[in-house]
């Protein structure tokens, strides 16, 4: 360690220990303190306070902070240092921060300053500060001991931009199976979008790698903190692809200090929504018929189910369906509980038309014959000999159920379902409605309503009916709605949950190269931007990315290349690790070739293997294979809820957004992986899995997509 080095580290470990004393002091103090249960109004605020204060004292322990930057204020004699952590920590003595949370505004010039001797600036809630920064510092703290001093920018030095060696050495450590915070790193380009303002429709092209979910999760309890009066975590929601998924990424959110925000899929939450009328029919089939072999793939266009009934399209069919059902949605005779007593027609659409006319559909009817139900108890009234009352009022009833089946309600469902038929279709809706949907759908469609069944793509459509039908209730409302891996859905999808957000505040990221599923989702953003008001919508791209080193990511950019008309290629880090590995070998090599590959790949530092298969027959094959060798692995198929680290086994479309230390493609020839665009898109998703190494298993020719004559690839010929 050099001097300079040492007198830094020096002064880091006296600063740490009187942060640490402090936080012991003020934390012992509150955990003494008893806890308030009595009616006092103000004994009871104090204690929010001190039940605060001790969960974030608890939080910053350990690892008070992780940053640190002297900034001189314009104005200020001179530099201050300012220490940032993932909780602020005041000094009680002087009301001084001793920490500062990463979300305030002053801490944003720790992430946005890239170096430089311009003056650098943040917002603050009194206007633009300006000032000058001296020292931009990251410090590893583990329980309470300095572990690591790293200088990223030192204004009397020579280099003057933020250098990224601390960067690196996060970026090289291994992965377990949960997704982590990045508080201490996080780049000024995420920074950006982390502190976008809360009610905007922000849409995020990302490159695989560049921290679209981590960003996306920072996000959120960057909004809790920032606009803590207007939004509330249990009204925030992530919507991810699946279980699993929400699985992995579970641990950041408590990480960062914030919980009780929604984590969900699209459709358990849109089940939930329907009450569970319907069911999902086997998405594993629908998975399988997708990502079967090449001429097994039903084609990709706008007659596929899931962009036919996700596109905005759609959602005019339907509306022009609601529309005119609505207008005939009344009996059209009159109501006559007995002889002599006459309800005119004119007066029930008086009252649906009229009176009623801003609730949603069923709430009119319930309330039109609520009222006709008054009606009849007036009219009996009249009436003063108790037996005869009594004998209508029992007519009546009856009377009423009978005329009510001419007005008969609706579900969701019994809607949705009879406009893909002829059979029991209210009569104000034209049959020729029924021609503009594909002939295939309707069949396809109508087989699955039998057993009150649908898929994916009907969800949106059966929301969009619940709402013109029942409204949508306060309390279902969403203060902020982040979709994460959002190319895979469809802009009605987006439609339907913008009706459900407040404000359209959203946080929309995906990668259009990742779109794998592209029988459902976008091609483009410009889809989902015009669904919103321009001024309200925000968009922005990631290029960097931070997961694979130099060598995966320009191998997976080649394969996108070869497949993909003008990609979105992915800028690497300056992190160089292995090379690519390509195991050429024959069928018979196969498995014997992947057991001494794993074994490899363990006796180096990879602690998440991922061994990953073109299908899922295949990845089923390749664990069964490998459990009869001896070898444990967790098979990783569509219905999986947990993701367990270790050694995975799974096919290629579930890997999406997931990351492993190391990445085993299997199968990688001719006929797994064609010149297609969606075969060029899943291999280049499978590559950008790997953190630090990717091998490669062709038993036969080499698919295509892939290029020897890179240098950077090692080939292994078949063992003797
Ligand atoms: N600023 C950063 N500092 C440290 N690590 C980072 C940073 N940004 C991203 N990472 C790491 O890069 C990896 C990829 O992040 P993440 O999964 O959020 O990316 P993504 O864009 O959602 O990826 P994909 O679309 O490929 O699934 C994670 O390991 C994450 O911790």
């Amino acid at each position: 360690m050099d001097t300079k080095t040492q007198s830094a580290y020096q002064e880091e470990l006296q600063r740490l220990e009187q942060t640490n004393t402090e936080i012991d002091k003020q934390l012992a103090r509150l955990r003494s303190t008893p806890v308030y249960y009595g009616p006092d109004l103000t004994e009871q605020a104090l204690e929010v306070a001190r039940e605060n204060g001790r969960h974030n004292l608890t939080k910053a322990i350990d690892e008070p902070y992780f940053g640190r930057l002297d900034f001189q204020e314009n104005g200020m004699a001179e530099a201050n240092p300012l220490y940032i952590g993932k909780s602020g920590v005041e000094d009680e003595r002087n009301g001084q921060l001793l920490v500062i949370d990463w979300r305030a505004p002053v801490a944003s010039l720790f992430y946005s300053f890239t170096g430089g001797l311009d003056a650098a600036s943040y917002d603050s809630p009194d206007g633009l500060i300006e000032g000058l920064v001296y020292l931009k510092r990251n410090l590893v703290v583990r329980k309470q001991i300095l572990q690591r001093v790293v200088d990223t920018y030192d204004r009397t030095e020579d280099s003057l931009s933020v250098g990224d060696e601390f960067l690196l050495y996060r970026l090289g450590e291994n992965k377990d199976n949960k997704l982590r915070d990045i508080v201490s790193t996080i780049q000024a380009e995420q920074d950006r979008i982390i502190r976008a303002a809360k009610n905007t429709a922000l849409i995020i092209q990302g490159v695989a790698g560049s921290g679209k979910t981590t960003v996306a999760l920072h996000r959120l309890a960057f909004l809790l903190y920032q606009y803590r009066e207007q939004v509330r975590a249990e009204r925030m929601i992530i919507f991810a692809p699946n279980s699993m998924f929400l699985d992995y990424i579970s641990g950041v959110l408590p990480e960062l200090g914030v919980g009780n925000i929604q984590q969900s899929t699209f459709t358990d939450w849109a089940l939930d929504v329907l009450d569970h009328e319907v069911t999902m029919a086997d998405q594993a089939l629908t998975l399988q018929t997708w990502f079967s072999l090449g001429s097994k793939r039903p084609p990709v266009d706008d007659h596929a189910p899931g962009r036919f009934k996700g596109s905005m399209a759609f959602k005019i069919y339907l509306d022009d369906c609601l529309t005119k059902f609505e207008a005939s949605y009344v009996p059209t005779a009159d109501f006559s509980p007995w002889d002599g007593a006459k309800l005119p027609i004119a007066s029930i659409r008086e009252w649906f038309f009229v009176e009623n006319k801003h609730y949603p559909l069923v709430k009119r009817r319930e309330r039109v014959v609520a009222r006709i139900k008054r009606w009849m108890d007036m009219q009996l009234d009249k009436i003063w000999e108790q037996s005869k009352k009594k004998e209508l009022k029992k007519k009546s009833s009856q009377k009423l159920r009978t005329y009510l089946t001419s007005w008969p309600e609706h579900s969701a469902f019994t809607f949705y379902k009879v406009l893909f038929s002829d059979k029991g279709r209210p009569d104000s809706l034209p049959a020729d409605l029924l021609a503009q949907i594909p002939a295939s759908i309707i069949t396809a469609s109508l087989k699955n309503f039998k057993k009150k069944e649908v898929q994916l793509e009907d969800l949106a459509p059966l929301l969009y009916i619940h709402t013109r039908l029942y409204g949508i209730p306060s309390d279902r409302l969403f203060d902020h709605v982040v979709i994460d891996e959002a190319q895979d859905f469809s802009p009605f999808q987006v439609a339907v949950l913008d009706s459900y957000t407040r404000n359209s505040s959203f946080t929309i990221l995906g990668d259009l190269s990742q779109g794998i599923h592209a029988y459902q989702g976008i091609s483009d953003w410009k889809e989902f931007a015009s669904l919103f008001s321009e001024d309200a919508t925000a968009y922005f791209e990631l290029e960097r990315s931070y997961r694979s080193t130099m060598e995966i990511i320009q191998f997976a950019n080649t394969v996108l290349q070869r497949g993909v008309e003008n990609p979105l290629l992915a800028v690497p880090v300056f992190r160089s690790g292995n090379k690519v590995h390509v195991l050429q070998t024959d069928l018979k090599g196969r498995l014997p070739l992947l057991q001494r590959a794993i074994a490899t790949l363990k006796q180096g530092s990879s602690s998440t293997i991922a061994v990953v298969a073109r299908t899922e027959k295949h990845a089923l094959e390749l664990h069964e294979a490998l459990t009869e060798a001896g070898i444990e692995t967790n098979l990783i198929t569509s219905k999986q809820r947990v993701y367990r680290g270790g050694i995975s086994v799974l096919p290629i479309y579930l890997t999406k957004g997931l990351e492993f230390d190391a990445v085993l493609l299997m199968d990688v020839t001719a006929g797994h992986y064609e010149t297609t665009l969606m075969d060029a898109k899943l291999l280049y998703v499978g590559c950008t899995r790997a953190l630090h190494e990717l091998w490669l298993m062709a038993p036969g020719e080499l698919s295509p997509l892939v290029s020897i004559e890179d240098q950077e690839i090692v080939t292994t010929q078949a063992p003797a």
